[in-house]
């Protein structure tokens, strides 16, 4: 299976992103399609031994339009497209003057018969249809030119769009129009008004185009936070070669390179410090707001700003490896993915066209036969094919998305997609794991005591063979147990060998040490193994209602340590624990730890539902026990052992280590460990569906009260007719009106929950 982003070129609306997709998706092999409007983008999943990528351009040509595989990187293709989007704005300005003032000119001219009365020294001439014919017909091919070859072209693949709505309105306008200039007498002889209607067609299709710019304008603003993003990027890295100090692009640094940071400068790539230390501006990145100390052996992330001191380090993730480059495109791929909130919109799309089309024809017809009047029924029917434009419902769905995503991003929430981001509006029980979620996931050996008492000489010895065992395993209580040990003497470079290593997935380690069974771990554990452990049964307690965790030290089945860890709890745990809550969420801590230690944490930080001493590999069915309960779960966890967890929870977020953005397992990724990010990204989700939602309403009600007011309904009761320019106003304003609103949700900030 090969997944690939094209971009698309030649859409109009939403109806053509439907007609692309419906296009790819019959592509024998193709797997998964999704053609997103306001990014241009198709991402398509296909079989490569079913299918190519030629073929699925060439199907996209068939459908009229045209699909490239972009080999640029991030930054150029971006360039790219605002050098396109600009060349296109200045031709599309030009059009909206030109048909701007042939459109008030015409207008001027029916001014006097609009209204009815006799204006002494207004310039007739204008009215004379002959001279409207000449003004306007420009107009309608030039600047409107876009919609009839459009209108073409889909007619070829025998589909129709946007383009075909407004090329029939405006079309009908002008033919009728045409036909009046070259044979009036054929109304007088009907006793009929011989009215031409140029001005109609032409201010439509200035005032589409006037939406259209003011339209792409807003649009070229959604994609900002990328750009942003970007533009964080350092120019020039002061690179150390052979001795030599150079200041080089960005693009000739390679891992490995040493690299110098000044005060105050721009850190160019990730890296590790090597010398010096300082502090970290990491915010732009992590949205970390509090600068981060940084000493040898440390990770640096490019694009953040050093502080005080300086510093070298050594490259090691450069160009789109970096952390910078991949938040970037982790949040294109989710500004280019679909909610599921949009299919709505989509099925409506798919048939909003034909649809438009009948009630049109149909609103001809009725006027024409039973009030026998081609005049209304003129302008009624170009209003129904004016007005009905579904354009502004392709926009409500992605443009919000589009702006969503990229604020996370800007507040180090990393969103994967629409769907995940729309999710987390329902959440209602969170699921936090303890150790290095709630907790730092620093864990130090606070407390270390031997059944023999204080004054066993073996107490070096225990411990030198519990560092020996613990080196093996990965767990980070294991690392606390041997930085302990080294620091009581034990020479970390000397540990005896180990045999039969083992981890006990939840329980703990084992190994031989000098042919004797070491066993380290769990209470529970000991007691399955029938180890007797009554002699420090009382500090375990006394630790364990001190937050800590205990682990035996077990010798040939004889419990001989006890260990007390503790991990502290990060600063803000508390505080956004007591955020969720307020706003009406459950917390339930998860832990493989013991009950008693779980507890003591659970009530400091204020959570009241704890499951405790669950084997990592129960996590998952933990969460699924939940959601049985009916509940929308989210699992906060950091990613390494909990990912099956995080996958079965409706929404997974992971905490990111600040240089580990690679969790593209998780939903959410929270880029700094503040617990706070689950706050802002859920108020964040609880935006953008708002958003969304208030979008769909305007287009809908565009078009469905749009519709039938245009059709006349309201003309036998009131009298009321909505005049073709109205219409042409209406929907070009109503994508205007929806991108509009999609930016205000760049006002978002995380409120105050705190
Ligand atoms: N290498 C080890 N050394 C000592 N004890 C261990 C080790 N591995 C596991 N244990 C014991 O087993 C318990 C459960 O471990 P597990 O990895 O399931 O959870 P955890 O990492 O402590 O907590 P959490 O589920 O919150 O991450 C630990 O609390 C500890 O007491
Ligand atoms: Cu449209
Ligand atoms: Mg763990």
């Amino acid at each position: 299976m090969t997944s690939t982003t094209l971009k698309l070129k030649g859409m109009s609306c939403a109806s053509c992103a439907n007609n692309i997709e419906t296009a790819i998706q019959q592509v024998p092999g193709v797997n998964r399609v999704q053609v997103n409007f306001a990014t241009e983008q198709a991402s398509v999943e296909y079989d490569n031994r079913d299918t190519n990528l030629e073929a699925i351009q060439q199907a996209v040509a068939d459908a009229g339009y045209e699909a490239r595989e972009s080999e640029l990187t991030t930054g150029e293709a971006d360039e790219q497209e605002q050098k396109e989007r600009k060349a296109q704005q200045r031709a599309l300005l030009t059009k909206v003057i030109v048909s701007s003032v042939i459109g008030i000119v015409l207008i001027l001219g029916t001014l006097p018969i609009m209204l009815g009365i006799n204006i002494p020294g207004w310039p007739m001439f204008l009215h004379h249809p002959w001279l409207q014919l000449v003004l306007a017909t420009p107009v309608l091919f030039w600047c409107g030119q876009s919609f009839y070859v459009g209108a073409w072209k889909a007619f070829t693949h025998r589909s129709a769009n946007m383009n075909t709505l407004v090329a029939l309105g405006t079309g009908a306008a002008y033919l009728y129009s045409i036909f009046v200039t070259l044979f009036p007498y054929v109304l007088t002889a009907q006793g009929l008004a011989p009215d031409v209607y140029y001005e109609a067609a032409v201010v439509i299709i200035a005032l589409l185009l006037l939406g259209r710019y003011f339209e792409n304008r807003a649009r070229g603003q959604t994609s900002d936070a990328i750009r942003q993003l970007m533009g964080l990027q350092a120019n020039t890295a002061r690179v150390v070669r052979q001795g030599e100090e150079l200041d080089l692009p960005l693009q000739e640094v390679v891992v490995g390179d040493i690299i110098i940071v000044r005060p105050g400068e721009k850190i160019p790539v990730d890296g590790e410090v090597v010398e010096g230390s300082s502090t970290v501006d990491e915010s732009m990145v992590t949205g970390e707001p509090v600068p981060v100390k940084k000493a040898p052996g440390e990770e640096v992330i490019g694009a953040t700003i050093n502080k005080t001191g300086s510093f070298r380090f050594k490259a090691s993730r450069i160009g789109k490896d970096t952390v910078l480059a991949q938040i970037v495109q982790l949040v294109k791929d989710a500004q280019g993915s679909k909610a599921p909130i949009q299919k709505l919109a989509d099925q409506v799309t798919g048939w909003f066209v034909p649809v438009v089309i009948a009630i049109a024809i149909l609103t001809f017809v009725l006027w024409f036969i039973f009030m026998g009047n081609t005049t209304l029924a003129l302008l009624t029917t170009v209003g129904v094919l004016i007005i009905a434009c579904p354009c502004a419902l392709g926009l409500a769905t992605p443009t919000s998305i589009m702006v969503g995503t990229g604020k996370g991003a800007e507040n180090g929430i990393l969103i994967k997609d629409a769907e995940s981001l729309e999710r987390a509006h329902r959440i209602q029980t969170i699921v936090v794991d303890k150790t290095g979620t709630l907790t730092q996931g620093k864990p130090t050996v606070t407390d270390y005591l031997t059944v023999r008492g204080t004054a066993d000489r073996n107490e070096i010895r225990l411990l030198q063979m519990a560092a020996a065992v613990e080196r093996n395993s990965e767990h980070p209580l294991a690392e606390a147990v041997v930085q302990y040990a080294a620091s009581q003497g034990v020479d970390k470079k000397s540990l005896p060998a180990v045999q039969d290593f083992d981890a006990v997935t939840g329980n703990g380690v084992q190994g031989r040490v000098n042919g004797r069974l070491v066993q380290i771990g769990t209470d529970r554990w000991m007691q399955s193994l029938g180890i007797q452990t009554e002699s420090l049964q009382s500090r375990r307690q006394a630790w364990e209602a001190a937050a800590k965790t205990t682990a035996w030290i077990a010798v040939d089945g004889k419990a001989e340590g006890l260990i007390g860890i503790s991990d502290a709890l990060k600063e803000s745990s508390t505080r956004a624990v007591g955020a969720l809550q307020k706003m009406g969420l459950e917390v339930v801590m998860l832990t493989g730890d013991n009950q008693q230690t779980a507890e003591a944490i659970a009530q400091e930080v204020g959570i009241r539902r704890i499951f405790a001493e669950v084997r990592p590999d129960q996590k998952a069915a933990q969460i699924k026990q939940l959601q049985s309960e009916g509940k929308q779960v989210a699992m906060v966890g950091d990613g390494i052992n909990d990912a099956p967890a995080l996958a079965q929870a409706d929404v997974g977020i992971s905490i990111g280590t600040g240089t580990d953005v690679a969790i593209a397992a998780s939903d959410i990724t929270l880029i700094s460990g503040d617990l706070q990010g689950i706050v802002t990204a859920i108020q964040l989700s609880k935006a953008t569906i708002a958003n969304i939602r208030q979008n769909l309403f305007f287009a809908f009600i565009y078009n469905v009260a749009g519709i039938p007011i245009a059709a006349g309904i309201l003309y036998p009761f009131f009298g009321w007719l909505l005049s073709p320019i109205i219409a042409g106003a209406a929907m070009a304003f109503s994508s205007v009106s929806v991108v509009s609103n999609a930016l205000r949700l760049r006002n978002f900030s995380p409120n105050g929950v705190r």
